[in-house]
């Protein structure tokens, strides 16, 4: 048998193509290459099973790549079922070649953004992307089979001879281009497979040809027919003398002589043929969950728990999701979720697929029944993928409801990491808020935590209805958080980002229910009572617009909001209040600012709140013109700013030399 032919229909374009257009990770032949060989191996498996086919004794299914550095060569080998030449001539010659064809047709004026998700369809002929001359040498496993040799220059012309394999099975060489060099460097090889095949479900060897053996030495016991003994090692007994009770010398063994064998490293297959997904839940434990996360991850803090996916219909998905422990302040929470095909990796996060709130989670899912060679765009369009989409989702939004019902000691442990990814699914997923409409929950001031009703609850019978009080930060606002304590108020504490809109969905969602930061305003229960004397009242009024005045004077600061309150508590003589509108205002601004906004255009509005049973504020009140009074505003105004949290760099500066001047006064008159 001799043929030779020409894959060419109008093909001297696509190879060029092909290989600019993967440019960015042309190590996906590598992928294409060993998933076709496990593939050739479980079809012939299954014939196997079928009674078609009658397996070698002690047959070992397995895909090696071989590599070459010297000679710049990948073998890809596997002993699955081979091809015979007709097959060579209909799936090589013609199907693998207009598929990759039809791939270029449908795909090669399409923009990036728009790519194929993981370039499936490309298969064999992915090859040409790194080498400039490859052959294929294949054995079929039906009886009177004949070996075929297939090479090909460039993929374009073929040539088709007699081959000399005596075994089924196909293996593919690669005489790699001078920009693919890489790919023959074993450590590089293990890398790429690793990333793509580290679950492919037959067992995958990489070896370098060049180099030089590896050796261990094992005791007799573990030697194995498959292990290659290079030397038979003998270790002599130890023996020890040893003094008998009458003095006389004896030799005694104290280990016997011992046989060791030095024998070739045995091969370690670079994967793992049955990933945990594929295991039923109930026969995983909770050591291999942790192992498997470790190891797919390389993130050694443990997962706070996982969910597993188990689901043969509709369709066909398993995985398995883990809720990682974030560190909040230190890291910026990234997730990743990696997808399978029939455990052939694909990619990493396809947003397509996975809900964009998933995406904090750290996981892997494994769906054979995706579109997957498909573009993106397509796929996100495609009921299918969605109602895979939604699955997951019901999922984890089940497992947190349950964990709510059942575990609410360890549902409020993890709340604290949990709740940022919790509130950001329901900002951004409907059915996802609607389910975790009831497992929300707010910790107070005692570090407990309630549900919002628990909260409006609590609150309602204090005289607050439908209103909820919270602290963003406990130590900027503890002077608030001591004032609420002493009145017997409580409050929920949202120190996080996502806290503000999602304060803000539950007040859309909830039209009567308001939710106040704990110096939004002064709490009516701080407050005496109002007067009912007219004539009270009106010198009330007086004496407020008089402070107004006196302090607006003081700090040269016309615009300034002052609020004259009788606060209950005496000792309070000053504190700061922040609408809450005006705030959240700013907030958002802030976050937009870092797309590019203006923050600055929404300032924040702050009101100077004065105790008017304070004695001090009396003293300025009835000192309007004293030497001291100016001096006594500014040191008012800034010890509620600094209750508040910070002072500028600036307005600190003047505190601290204010406060030493006061000091000062103080000691002299001591004099
Ligand atoms: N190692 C192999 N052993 C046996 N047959 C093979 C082998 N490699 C390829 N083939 C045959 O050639 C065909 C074309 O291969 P190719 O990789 O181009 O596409 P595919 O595997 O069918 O699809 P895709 O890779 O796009 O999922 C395969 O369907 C298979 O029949």
């Amino acid at each position: 048998m001799a043929k030779s032919g020409s894959l060419s229909i109008n093909s001297e374009n696509i190879f060029p193509i092909i290989k600019k257009w993967l440019y960015s990770d042309h190590d996906i032949f590598y992928r294409e290459l060993v998933s076709n060989g496990c593939d050739a191996i479980t079809k012939l498996k299954k014939l196997a099973l079928m009674g078609e086919y009658e397996e070698p004794d002690g047959v070992e299914y397995k895909v090696s790549v071989t590599v070459n550095p010297k000679e710049k060569t990948i073998q890809v080998s596997d002993n699955g079922l081979g091809m015979t030449e007709d097959e060579v001539e209909e799936y090589i010659n013609q199907i693998a070649f207009s598929g990759a064809q039809d791939f270029l047709n449908k795909y090669k004026d399409k923009a990036n953004e728009d790519q194929i998700i993981g370039h499936f369809g490309l298969g064999f002929y992915s090859a040409f992307m790194v080498a400039d001359r490859v052959t294929i040498d294949t054995l079929s496993y039906k009886a009177d089979a004949r070996a075929v040799h297939w090479e090909s220059e460039g993929g374009t012309e073929y040539e088709m001879t007699d081959g000399d394999k005596t075994e089924a099975g196909t293996t593919i060489t690669l005489y790699l281009n001078d920009d693919s060099t890489e790919f023959a460097n074993e450590y590089r090889a293990r890398e790429v497979l690793e990333k793509y095949c580290a679950f492919m479900p037959v067992e995958i060897y990489v070896a370098d040809e060049t180099a030089e053996p590896q050796y261990d030495t094992i005791e007799k016991d573990e030697l194995t027919d498959k292990d290659t003994v290079i030397e038979t090692i003998v270790e002599e007994a130890k023996t020890e003398e040893k003094e008998n009770e009458d003095g006389t010398k004896e030799t005694v063994e104290v280990s016997p002589a011992r046989e060791k064998y030095k024998i070739l490293r045995r091969p370690e297959p670079i994967n793992d043929i049955h990933p945990l997904w594929n295991k039923h839940p109930n026969e995983c434990t909770e050591e291999e969950y942790k192992e498997f996360y470790r190891k797919v991850f390389m993130d050694f803090k443990e997962p706070l728990f996982w969910i597993h996916l188990n689901m043969d219909y509709p369709f066909n998905l398993k995985g398995i999701l883990y809720f990682p422990k974030i560190n909040m302040e230190y890291e910026s929470i990234e997730g990743k979720i990696k997808l399978y095909n029939n455990q052939v990796f694909i990619a990493d996060n396809i947003k397509e697929v996975i809900p964009e709130f998933l995406m904090l989670l750290k996981g892997v899912i494994d769906c054979p029944d995706l579109p997957l060679n498909v573009s993106r765009s397509a796929l996100q369009n495609d009921g299918f993928v969605k109602k895979i989409s939604d699955y997951i989702t019901k999922k984890v939004a089940d497992k947190l409801s349950g964990m709510c019902k059942t575990d609410r000691e360890n549902y409020e442990k993890y709340w604290d990491d949990i709740n940022p990814f919790i509130k950001f699914g329901c900002l951004k997923d409907e059915k996802f808020a609607e389910k975790m409409n009831d497992y929300i929950i707010f910790k107070n001031l005692d570090s407990k935590y309630l549900t919002l009703k628990d909260c409006l609850d609590a609150n309602k019978e204090k005289g607050h209805e439908n209103q909820v009080f919270y602290v963003t930060d406990e130590k900027e606002q503890s002077q608030y958080i001591n004032m609420f304590k002493e009145a017997g108020l409580d409050a929920v504490i949202l120190p996080n980002a996502i806290d503000s809109p999602f304060i803000s969905h539950l007040e859309q969602k909830n039209e009567k229910v308001k939710f106040l930061r704990i110096d939004a305003d002064v709490n009516e229960t701080f407050k005496e009572k109002e007067e009912d004397d007219e004539a009270a009242k009106e010198q009330a009024k007086k004496d407020a617009e008089s402070l107004s005045e006196i302090f607006k004077k003081a700090l040269g600061n016309d615009k300034l909001e002052v609020k004259v309150e009788k606060l209950k508590n005496e000792s309070v003589a000053s504190m700061i209040t922040v609408s809450e509108e005006s705030r959240r205002m700013a907030d958002m601004m802030k976050m937009y600012s870092m797309y590019g906004g203006g923050a600055d255009m929404f300032p924040v509005s702050e009101t100077l709140v004065l105790n008017a049973n304070n004695q001090l504020v009396k003293f300025v009140l009835n000192h309007k013109d004293g030497e001291n009074t100016g001096k006594i505003c500014q040191q008012l105004y800034d010890l509620a700013k600094l209750a508040h949290g910070s002072l500028s760099p600036e307005r600190m500066t003047k505190f601290i030399a204010r406060s030493g001047e006061i000091m000062m006064d103080m000691a002299r008159e001591e004099q």
